[in-house]
């Protein structure tokens, strides 16, 4: 077969290659607002596009078991100790019984993604295209390929129940934030956050309680929504609390709503 070697773009379910592919991606064309208005005029028709990739999306990954996102660096070797700590805790995850979700891309995220798949784990990548030459990573058994960044992350919330949090730049720290922020706003609830690798964390957590506390900046009790920790075992320990202490107020918060309900319609009774 004969291999090609031009430029090559995944868009959503489409493939381009060599001069089909565009100088630019769905989502800078959404975003710009500059030059001729009649890219404003197609944002209408965009909202199909749009609307398409979450329809995509929900289709999916609804069958999902439970499963929980790992992100990190695009840029990490196969040889650093935080790929294998990646692969560790893909492993680690998918043995405790959950499918692993990542980015899709290379670094910590095919790390994750190898554990999965070498522990016999679900393993899964959630794309997206950007304006250089990227494919999922080969460890992806279920693969999608977002065209837009904020549907991909409604993606990676709705169908995990925590986010672990490997050593990364500015987008894993988009999406540690982006969690954060979510869970401090009650937009999603119980829902553990674990950063993997105390020292290269420590300056972060060293700022968040230092000046982001003292300056009156967050709660306190808004650090301990982050648990950091260097062993994947104890990561899988702290989700699994955090879950069955979830299983557990739900399951009262619903026996006190039955009790209450009892003693409304016996009051009703007595009163007729
Ligand atoms: C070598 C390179 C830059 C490849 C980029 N390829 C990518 N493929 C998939 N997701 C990505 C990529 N880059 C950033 N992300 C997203 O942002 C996070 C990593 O960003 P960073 O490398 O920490 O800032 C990942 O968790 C992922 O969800």
């Amino acid at each position: 077969m004969e291999r090609t070697s031009r430029e090559e773009r995944r868009q959503g379910p489409s493939l381009v290659r060599g001069k089909m592919v565009p100088r630019t991606t769905y989502d800078e064309r959404l975003l710009d607002r500059r030059g001729s208005s009649e890219w404003l005029h197609m944002d209408p028709w965009r909202v199909l596009r749009i609307q398409a990739e979450f329809v995509e999306g929900f289709g999916q990954l609804a069958d999902l078991p439970r499963a929980v996102t790992v992100f990190g660096s695009a840029r990490t070797p196969g040889d650093d100790p935080d790929y294998e700590l990646g692969e560790r805790l893909g492993k680690t995850l998918a043995r405790a019984g959950y499918a692993v979700i990542t980015g899709g891309g290379p670094g910590c995220m095919e790390a994750a993604n190898k554990g999965a798949r070498e522990a016999g784990g679900i393993s899964v990548g959630l794309g997206i295209e950007l304006p250089f030459e990227q494919k999922l990573n080969d460890y992806v058994d279920l693969g999608i390929e977002f065209r837009y960044f904020f549907v991909r992350k409604t993606m990676f919330v709705k169908y995990s129940e925590a986010f672990v949090v490997l050593p990364g730049g500015f987008g894993t720290l988009d999406e540690l934030f982006e969690a954060l922020t979510l869970v401090q706003t009650r937009k999603i609830t119980k829902f553990p956050v674990v950063l993997m690798g105390t020292e290269y964390w420590g300056g972060l957590m060293d700022w968040i309680n230092g000046t982001l506390l003292s300056t009156g900046k967050i709660s306190a009790d808004d650090p301990k929504l982050i648990h950091v920790t260097d062993d994947p075992d104890e990561a899988v320990r702290h989700i699994v609390a955090g879950h069955q202490e979830a299983a557990q107020l739900a399951a009262e918060a619903s026996a006190q709503a039955a009790t209450e309900a009892d003693v409304q319609a016996a009051a009703e009774r007595g009163g007729t």
